[in-house]
């Protein structure tokens, strides 16, 4: 309401200053300028500053308050920001600990429904409770403890529901991996993948990484994915762009090349990693991997997975500002081929040659998993390409999921005890896990304690997320009226008193008057509505004093984040910026050591090229005033699995 009456008071201001200036000595004297007069008839000096609106006629305090609300609310956002990071964290501990004490190694296991191609069912040899699962063969009945069992009648949801919190933790920084186990023809894939209207694990973590992602405004999250398939001992780009891996007739083609660095951290050469900026992108790249994976046909599958499909999403957390820390992530989604029966699936020729390597590969994940269990000094890691694989995502620090998967049949009686006991060596890995009740009762209590601490973390955080929301919709309707009211002051002064357009002609072209004008040495005069307002300037200087910079350059096979500050207000196209990150003018090429920077085609990215840029510069100018710190984070490509 005062903004109206203001706007009135200050247009009738205005009127009354357009007026009066109608007949002000600064209009004769642009008109003098207009009219090519002799340069005799020049001012010798500068003219009197009267060419600016007096600064009495902007409503000063009403701006200040204006100002002031606006500065206030973009604290109470800081705050709540703040607030909403110390419930993440309390959120993230939270889980920590449940996860933890349900162990980090977590295996379910799923009963696949029946199917219209199952022949013989004499009587159901599987009974199922909520965590455990009994078999009965040739008059014994075997018992087998999980941390989850889903029988027949589970559907897709039921099962990523209990999946979804070791997502969370991938989000949180963790390696994990989520791998499906089991027979062939049990329903791994299913699992994993799913169909068009029974969506698996695969398309719902995506779907629930991005969502996460989004809600999550103190940092920013972005994903990349890359697909492979282990098959017969080969590695297979399955997002190569071109087809030259999609046939085996040359597989050391196809072979890419496992590096582990001094950390521990694996990468894979030469494996396309594609960003995915959102769930369609990561759904699309993820259809593409699919089709182009090995399967075939066998007595036990019509379209039976030949290969290990081995998902990689890389989860890169950006904190804000400079000093901001990067964290990444690594997330695995496998589906691993089947363990068979050779006879039973009646495969032959290539057909075997892919179940003996499928089988070989599993046993070597066997005996990893139980040199963990054991804590042996010497894991077997080298043993298969998989297990290499899957390193850094299997061991210390990380949260595996397995999901073994068994048949309802009778005549698949002794694979499902087989993958049972697989499955019971792999959550022996956590030790005292047959516990007294008492000890049960206890864990079961803290459990409960815990998941409310989550769950009351995760409403508040919920809270305080839309009440960000509101202060921010309140801060831009401030933001804007500030704008329209006083930037409208703004144009309105300078409408009053820009040049007609002979008057700019003067001004801007230097072979009439203004040669005039410099010749007798007032070339220094720039009228005050030539220059920016004190507002403009803040805006400028927030917009551009800092940038940022995400660049990679793939010939390097390194990933960079340059971070900039600036002094001043510094834009890329300015000169003194290029000419200082540059360094020298002379091309910069792969290996010079020192901070040399191109800007790139497009003008808004640099591209490092050096492999050497230090840390934290501090680049100088000949402009005293003018001081960039330049942070530079680059990683080889290992550092970033
Ligand atoms: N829970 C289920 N509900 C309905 N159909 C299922 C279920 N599980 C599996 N199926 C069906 O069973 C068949 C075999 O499943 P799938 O291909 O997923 O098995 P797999 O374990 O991946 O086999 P392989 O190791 O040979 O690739 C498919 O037609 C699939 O649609």
């Amino acid at each position: 309401m005062f903004i109206s009456t203001e706007k009135q008071r200050i247009s009738l201001a205005l009127d009354n200053e357009k007026e009066s200036m109608k007949s002000s000595p600064v209009e004769s004297n642009l008109d003098s300028v207009d009219g090519l007069l002799p340069a005799s008839d020049l001012p010798d000096s500068p003219p009197a500053p009267a060419l600016y609106t007096d600064v009495s006629v902007v409503p000063e305090q009403q701006k200040n308050e204006l100002e002031q609300s606006i500065t206030n609310l973009e604290g109470e956002i800081v705050e709540l920001r703040l607030k909403k990071r110390s419930l993440d964290e309390k959120r993230r501990e939270a889980l920590d600990k449940i996860l933890d004490v349900k162990g980090c190694i977590r295996v379910f296991c799923r009963v696949r429904s029946y199917l219209l191609t199952d022949r013989r069912i004499i009587h159901e040899p599987i009974l199922t409770e909520l965590e455990k699962i009994a078999v009965r063969s040739a008059g014994s009945r075997k018992e087998f403890g999980f941390d989850k069992v889903f029988n027949q009648a589970a559907s897709q949801e039921d099962v990523f529901v209990e999946v979804e919190p070791i997502l969370r933790s991938a989000l949180d920084g963790y390696n994990v991996c989520v791998l499906a186990y089991g027979q062939t023809g049990t329903g791994k894939t299913f699992t994993m993948d799913g169909t068009n209207g029974q969506p698996g694990i695969v398309p719902r973590a995506l779907e629930e990484l991005f969502h996460q992602a989004s809600l999550d405004n103190s940092s920013s999250i972005s994903f990349s994915m890359s697909m492979l398939e282990v098959y017969m001992g080969h590695l297979r780009d399955l997002l190569a762009p071109k087809p030259i891996c999609r046939v085996y007739e040359a597989p050391t083609k196809c072979n890419l090349n496992i590096q582990t660095d001094a950390k521990g951290s694996v990468e894979i050469e030469g494996l396309t990693e594609v960003e995915i900026p959102d769930f369609a992108k990561a759904h699309w790249w993820y259809n593409k991997g699919r089709r182009v994976r090995s399967t075939s046909w066998t007595n036990v599958n019509e379209a039976s997975s030949r290969s290990h499909c081995l998902m990689r999403i890389t989860i890169f957390r950006h904190g804000h500002g400079l000093e901001a820390k990067r964290e990444l992530s690594k997330l695995w989604m496998v589906d691993l081929g089947g363990s068979e029966r050779v006879l039973k699936t009646g495969a032959t020729g290539q057909t075997l040659d892919e179940g003996r390597a499928i089988n070989l590969s599993l046993s070597a994940l066997a005996d990893v998993i139980a040199a963990l269990r054991r804590k042996r000094g010497h894991v077997p890691f080298r043993n298969s390409k998989l297990t290499q694989i899957l390193r850094d995502s299997l061991g210390d620090g990380s949260k595996v999921l397995m999901l073994v998967h068994v048949s309802p049949c009778e005549e698949d009686i002794a694979e499902t005890i087989c993958s049972l006991s697989f499955a019971k060596r792999a959550r022996g890995i956590e030790p005292n896990r047959d516990i007294s009740e008492d000890l049960k009762k206890q864990r079961e209590k803290r459990m409960a304690e815990l998941e409310e601490d989550m769950r009351e973390a995760e409403v508040e955080c919920q809270k305080v997320r839309n009440q960000i929301k509101e202060v921010e919709m309140v801060l831009s309707e401030k933001k804007k009226l500030f704008s329209t009211t006083y930037q409208l002051l703004e144009d309105e002064e300078k409408t009053l008193t820009s040049p007609t357009k002979n008057q700019k002609e003067a001004i801007e072209t230097p072979t009439k008057a203004s040669q005039k004008l410099t010749r007798r040495g007032i070339s220094n005069y720039v009228p005050r509505f030539m220059t920016s307002t004190a507002a403009s300037r803040q805006r400028q200087t927030a917009a551009e004093r800092e940038i940022s910079v995400r660049a990679r350059s793939l010939r390097t096979g390194c990933r960079s984040s340059v971070q900039f500050s600036a002094s001043q207000s510094l834009s890329f196209s300015d000169p003194r910026f290029r000419a200082m990150l540059r360094g020298s003018n002379k091309k910069p090429r792969y290996g010079d050591t020192n901070p040399l920077l191109m800007e790139s085609p497009k003008g808004n990215a640099l591209d490092t090229k050096t492999s050497s840029m230090p840390r934290n510069k501090i680049v100088t100018s000949s402009d005293p005033n003018l001081r960039v710190t330049l942070s530079h984070h680059r990683r080889r490509m290992s550092d970033f699995v």
